[in-house]
């Protein structure tokens, strides 16, 4: 049977990180694959690259999507075909969020030309898990931890996080939307739930 693809989507600083390093440390994850995007690849070393320099937003987003065309041939499909649950910290869904923003104003419906770049050759996940938070919170907690890239910033983060919120609107079936400005034990506790809901428990 064809594995589940789980994906943890936010802001920055909404915590996805941190549940996602306490789901790798849970004996019940022991046979899941674990990824992200930007990936660890060359083409996401190049990603990080361009997101720490000012780099054109039309090639930023090529770029990603590019990271992305890598991590589902090489990944995400072998995995899934395999029978393998995975679970990605940021996938498809930050490209939505995030360079309709940046590409605002350069043609009409960013958005939805992104996510027709995408048709046709990627995977859609089983499962969104959305980490929902007011920015005003989540960059104090970026600054905290003493990261700072050109996206945590609050305007910025508050169309991003509207474009989440769009994106769940449009695709109740897939997301569940977890407000993150709580104690980590409760936000993982609601993980779990979905996952599960999804997975079926151990
Ligand atoms: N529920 C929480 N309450 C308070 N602080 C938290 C909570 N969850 C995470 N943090 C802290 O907030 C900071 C950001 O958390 P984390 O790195 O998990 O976010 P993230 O969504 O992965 O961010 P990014 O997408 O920018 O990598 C870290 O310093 C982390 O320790
Ligand atoms: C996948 C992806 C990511 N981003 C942004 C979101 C973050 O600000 C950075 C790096 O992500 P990380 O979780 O802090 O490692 O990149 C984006 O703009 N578009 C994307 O597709």
């Amino acid at each position: 049977m064809k594995g589940k693809l789980i994906t943890l989507e936010g802001i920055d600083g909404s915590g996805k990180s941190t549940i996602t390093e306490r789901l790798r440390s849970n004996p019940d994850f022991k046979d899941f694959v674990f990824t992200r995007e930007p990936t660890t690849g060359w083409i996401g070393d190049a990603v990080n690259r361009a997101i720490h320099s000012d780099t054109d937003d039309l090639a930023e987003l090529l770029l990603f999507t590019a990271d992305h065309a890598e991590h589902i041939s090489k990944l995400i499909l072998p995995a899934l075909e395999s029978g393998q649950n995975v679970i990605s910290d940021r996938y498809s869904g930050s490209r939505y969020a995030y360079q309709a923003v940046t590409l605002k104003g350069k043609f009409p419906e960013p958005m939805e030309w992104i996510q027709q770049i995408h048709r046709g050759w990627t995977v859609d996940p089983d499962l969104t898990v959305l980490f929902d938070i007011d920015p005003k919170i989540s960059v104090e907690r970026c600054g905290n931890r003493g990261e700072q890239t050109k996206f945590e910033k609050i305007d910025f983060l508050e169309e991003v996080r509207a474009n989440y919120l769009k994106l769940a609107e449009a695709h109740p079936e897939r997301f569940v939307i977890i407000n993150t400005d709580r104690p980590v034990d409760e936000i993982e506790k609601d993980v779990l739930e979905a996952i599960f809901s999804l997975v079926g428990t151990r």
